[in-house]
């Protein structure tokens, strides 16, 4: 299978060996495909569907329709499951895999698409067949027919029956882990936003539009000729619909996809104080090199020398190809963040720490990490996090400014980190970062009671980017 021979997977204990005469490839089957690529062999959809699509040479509306049926059976995974369960009468671990996912794929149609229920369970059951195997096909068409009997409001109700516990009832209507929905919760909470949370869980389950950014001293003011600016980010546009490699900008990197957030995440760096002359910057975890590409371009017009640093030589890798249109002399070190201080102690006058971290503020772009991401990896992401930002401190140089960001609104990644950093490291004071946001967009709604910054998908229609911006008064 296609797949497979892209992302060179493993031996996929016997997945395809039942399929007879491969079908021809369809949307369908191209869902199919990267569904169980994400299930059996760990793949991201949003890093493998355009191989997929590409390899697959479907036209522009089936890609979107394998885009859809593929990622909004991972988003939704849970409700259905629930679903499946009441119509098979056992319990989703108890079916099959493959069978389950095939399941998945069929109620998204059913419940989730404007299939029509006699296409979406013909289909459905052939790719059974031809996938999983024939008995299969039999008991995919029984529960699916069950599942056409009932419109989703209906099975929701259904689902919904005998829960007590509200984040429960919303994890499966949502179809969000239980201790995302409480994390996302307490993080609202601090905002004043608790009756936002059903807002937001619904936001992370519709694909967000294309963002993209113009690079600052390389774009053109006629790259976004027919593109609204904003909405968030002053130098970002979204793309209602189509490709953007149809944008010739786009194809000579000088404009770039790019969350929003992730715009406005490095803007408040630049834009935290006045910029002097001959400054140093560093992207100490610049990886794949979104942000250090914004950076670099930044660098380059306000003429300080910039350096990025990545742990994982691959991911470095990417980020010397992300910034070399801007400025292909730009150092990419490949060293352990967590070390950096020992060499480079002292020298930088702003840094990024876009610390690794659970990204619960990307569903939205990756549909499947909700199902991986677990509350082990918090504590185990939080403590790198410190270690990374003990080392990021040492780096600065005093009147320095080093911003602090996390794709992610949990608490322990966020407001704890910095609660700790400001017991923790001398000389520390908070830049209000909602202050600067404010001056780089005024028509963003902030909480102006707080000086770290909590974007939202459902308010700023970015990622739940969280943003603090630190400066360091002594040595
Ligand atoms: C959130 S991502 C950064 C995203 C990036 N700023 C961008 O906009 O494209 C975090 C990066 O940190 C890297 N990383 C993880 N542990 C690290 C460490 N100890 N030192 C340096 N980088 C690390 C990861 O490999 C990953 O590429």
């Amino acid at each position: 299978m296609l797949w497979r021979q892209l992302i060179g997977s493993v031996e996929l204990r016997g997945i395809l060996s039942s399929a007879p005469k491969p079908m021809r490839t369809s949307s369908r089957t191209v869902a199919l495909e990267l569904l169980f690529a994400v299930e059996f062999d760990d793949a991201y959809a949003n890093l493998l569907l355009p191989k997929l699509l590409t390899a697959s040479r479907l036209d522009e509306r089936d890609s979107a329709l394998a885009q859809e049926l593929s990622f909004g059976t991972l988003r939704w995974q849970l409700f259905y499951d629930r679903i499946i369960e009441e119509c098979a009468k056992r319990y989703a671990d108890e079916i099959d895999l493959k069978s389950l996912i095939v399941l998945r794929l069929g109620a998204h149609q059913l419940l989730g698409m404007r299939t029509p229920a006699h296409a979406a369970l013909d289909e459905t059951v052939e790719l059974a067949k031809q996938f999983v195997s024939r008995g299969a096909a039999g008991f995919v068409n029984g529960v699916l027919r069950r599942v056409s009997e009932r419109k989703r409001d209906e099975w929701l109700a259904i689902v919904l029956q005998g829960l007590e516990n509200p984040a429960e009832k919303l994890a499966v209507e949502f179809s969000h882990p239980i201790w995302v929905v409480k994390a996302m919760q307490q993080s609202l909470a601090l905002d004043g936003r608790e009756s936002e949370l059903q807002d937001l869980l619904l936001a992370d389950n519709i694909a967000p539009l294309v963002s993209l950014v113009a690079l600052p001293g390389l774009a053109k003011k006629s790259d976004f000729e027919d593109l609204p600016i904003g909405p968030a980010s002053p130098i970002g546009a979204q793309l209602d619909s189509g490709d953007p490699n149809n944008l010739v900008a786009f194809r000579e990197g000088r404009i770039r996809v790019q969350d929003q957030g992730s715009q406005l995440a490095a803007l408040a760096l630049v834009e935290a104080k006045p910029i002097a002359e001959n400054e140093r910057w560093l992207d100490l975890c610049a990886g794949p090199g979104g942000k250090a590409a914004l950076l670099a371009a930044e660098a380059q017009v306000n003429g300080a020398q910039f350096i990025c640093n990545e742990i994982a030589p691959h991911r470095a890798k990417l980020v010397s190809q992300a910034i070399a249109v801007v400025n292909n002399k730009i150092q990419v070190t490949v060293e352990d963040g967590r070390n950096y201080s020992v060499q480079h102690g002292n020298q930088f006058d702003r840094i990024l720490l876009d610390a690794p971290c659970t990204g619960l503020g990307a569903l939205r772009r990756r549909p499947e990490s909700r199902w991986r991401k677990t509350q082990a990896d918090v504590a185990e992401l939080s403590q790198l996090q410190e270690e990374l930002l003990l080392s990021a401190w040492d780096c600065l140089l005093p009147g320095g400014v080093l911003a602090y960001v996390t794709c992610s609104p949990h608490l322990a990644e966020t407001n704890a980190i910095v609660d700790w950093a400001k017991k923790k490291l001398i000389g520390l004071e908070l830049i209000d970062a909602n202050a600067v946001l404010a001056e780089i967009n005024p028509n963003l709604h902030l909480n102006h009671n707080r000086k770290t910054a909590q974007l939202w998908p459902h308010i700023h229609q970015t990622d739940a980017m969280f943003i603090a911006l630190f400066t360091k008064t002594s040595g």
